[in-house]
């Protein structure tokens, strides 16, 4: 009999890193592991690489089968700015997707080059989250930290450096940041910004290298490319081209493959490159589950005691927000009686959050060349994907069937399909489809409520000047 090949696929998220080990030929997760890490609050958003580092080495330890892995494979958030000093240690603490002190520098970058021009030439309009108006950012705010900056890396990059010893990434995640186009880096834009790009990672597909000894692995143990986050979980479903996909976790976000490279000079969806080589376009919202939980504190109720009917709106923008691009927005509840009750409330804080994101999802598809089509079920992943009030709510505001996979860390095992596809050859989407991992709840579709999805719509905009800065 055939010794057992296990593989390590890791997410590295803005909360935790996540680790899962599967058994290449079976899809069964053998092993399993979590470890924070944390996060400042308040509009800066920033973390220590090296607490990445100590919470990716305790949550493979735990899976159990560090020693024996054969491959390893890291998908991590995207977009954030690790500097790096000459010895390759982190200059300062990384700048993570969900800081808006950047929001400046993206609409001036935005001005200079123009909307349309960045969105055919790098896929996407920066936001605050791009790694390029991160960048400029630590250049007018910290210029001592910029110029001593010898590499520039996004999370996983790091991580994936740590591992091997090599400075790589992959186009996925490089496409996160502004400054990749398809054919590679836009030195033009680089050399605008004052970036070298030599201080940039090599963008590989497949293998990166080898693990080193002194890590979690054991030493020669194969790495790959790994990638964004949301890449991975693409992955991790083996998507096909037109499927839309819902995320639920720290970031909301709503994306597709497609064949087509997408270009959005409106900036709503982000033009992103796949970990393959097709797209991955992609909106993705700043208040999420987070945002709901703090409202449910707020409330004093456990987050699924929502309550149907009532006239709220609540617009749960508590760290300003990504999609609508307002970096500077607050929270904002609205249209509240006498008879409103607490449970109404918190179902409106659900609505307001859920509809962001589904507003998006044509826009996703057509942005690939993809034919949105309502029959074609939704797929629900990530944290709030497993709790009840989340799954009624994109039910009843999008009015079509949701299907919820019944595997749960699918940007690990997106990441377990690439290390996997090291060993065996095959194509890391059809690993995952081998596996199964898209299996799931199918949900029914209900009446779409129109009236709510049309009471949140109507006061978006009426709330103007309330969403620029306080
Ligand atoms: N049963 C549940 N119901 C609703 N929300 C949940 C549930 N379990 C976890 N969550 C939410 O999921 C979030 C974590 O989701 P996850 O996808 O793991 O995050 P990340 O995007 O950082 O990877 C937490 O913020 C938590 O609020
Ligand atoms: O910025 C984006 C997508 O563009 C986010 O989706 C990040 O990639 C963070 O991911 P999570 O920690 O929520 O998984």
């Amino acid at each position: 009999m055939s010794a057992q090949r296990v593989v390590i696929g890791i997410d590295s998220s803005t909360q935790a890193a996540k680790a899962v080990a599967v058994d290449v030929d079976t899809g069964a997760v053998v092993g399993e592991g979590r470890a924070p890490h944390s996060v400042t609050s308040g509009a800066g958003r920033e973390s220590d690489p090296e607490q990445w580092w100590r919470a990716l080495c305790a949550a493979v330890g735990q899976t159990g089968w560090a020693d024996r892995a054969g491959a390893v494979s890291v998908g991590g958030q995207q977009h954030g700015l690790v500097t790096l000093d000459a010895s390759g240690a982190p200059i300062r603490p990384a700048l993570l997707w969900n800081d808006v002190r950047s929001a400046g520098q993206a609409a001036a970058l935005t001005d200079k080059y123009g909307a349309a021009t960045l969105a055919r030439r790098t896929g996407s309009v920066p936001t605050a989250a791009f790694t390029v108006s991160k960048w400029l950012w630590l250049r007018e705010n910290e210029p001592h930290h910029a110029e001593r900056t010898a590499a520039v890396r996004l999370p996983h990059d790091y991580l994936t450096e740590r591992l091997t010893g090599e400075g790589v990434t992959d186009r996925g995640d490089a496409s996160g940041t502004g400054w990749w186009t398809p054919q590679g880096y836009d030195t033009d834009l680089l050399r605008d910004i004052g970036l070298d790009p030599a201080l940039l990672p090599r963008v590989v597909s497949g293998q990166a290298g080898t693990a080193r000894a002194g890590g979690p692995l054991p030493e020669g143990a194969l790495v790959a490319s790994g990638t964004g986050d949301n890449m991975a979980a693409a992955l991790g479903l083996g998507l096909e081209p037109g499927t839309p996909v819902l995320s639920l976790g720290t970031s909301g976000t709503v994306y597709a493959v497609t064949r087509q490279h997408p270009e959005d000079p409106t900036g709503v969806v982000a033009g992103f490159a796949d970990a393959l080589d097709t797209w991955l376009p992609l909106a993705c919202t700043l208040n999420c589950t987070q945002a709901i939980d703090k409202i449910a504190e707020l409330l004093g109720r456990d987050r699924e005691a929502v309550e149907p009917g009532g006239s709220a709106v609540v617009l749960p923008f508590l760290d300003g927000e990504r999609t609508p691009n307002l970096p500077h927005a607050a929270g904002l509840v609205y249209g509240l009686r006498h008879e409103t009750t607490a449970g109404q409330v918190l179902q409106a804080a659900y609505d307001g959050a859920a509809a962001a994101l589904l507003s998006a999802l044509d826009d996703v598809l057509r942005a690939g060349g993809e034919r949105p089509d309502p029959a074609t079920p939704l797929l629900l992943i990530g944290g709030g994907a497993r709790g009840d009030a989340w799954r009624r709510t994109i039910l009843r505001l999008s009015g079509r069937p949701v299907l919820v996979p019944a595997a749960t860390e699918l940007v690990a095992l997106g990441a377990a399909a690439q290390a996997a596809a090291l060993l065996t050859g095959e194509a890391p989407d059809a690993v995952a489809r081998r596996w199964g991992t898209a299996r799931g709840e199918l949900l029914e579709p209900v009446a779409k409520d129109e009236a709510a999805v049309e009471r949140i719509a109507g006061t978006l905009p009426r709330a103007g000047q309330l969403f620029t800065r306080l």
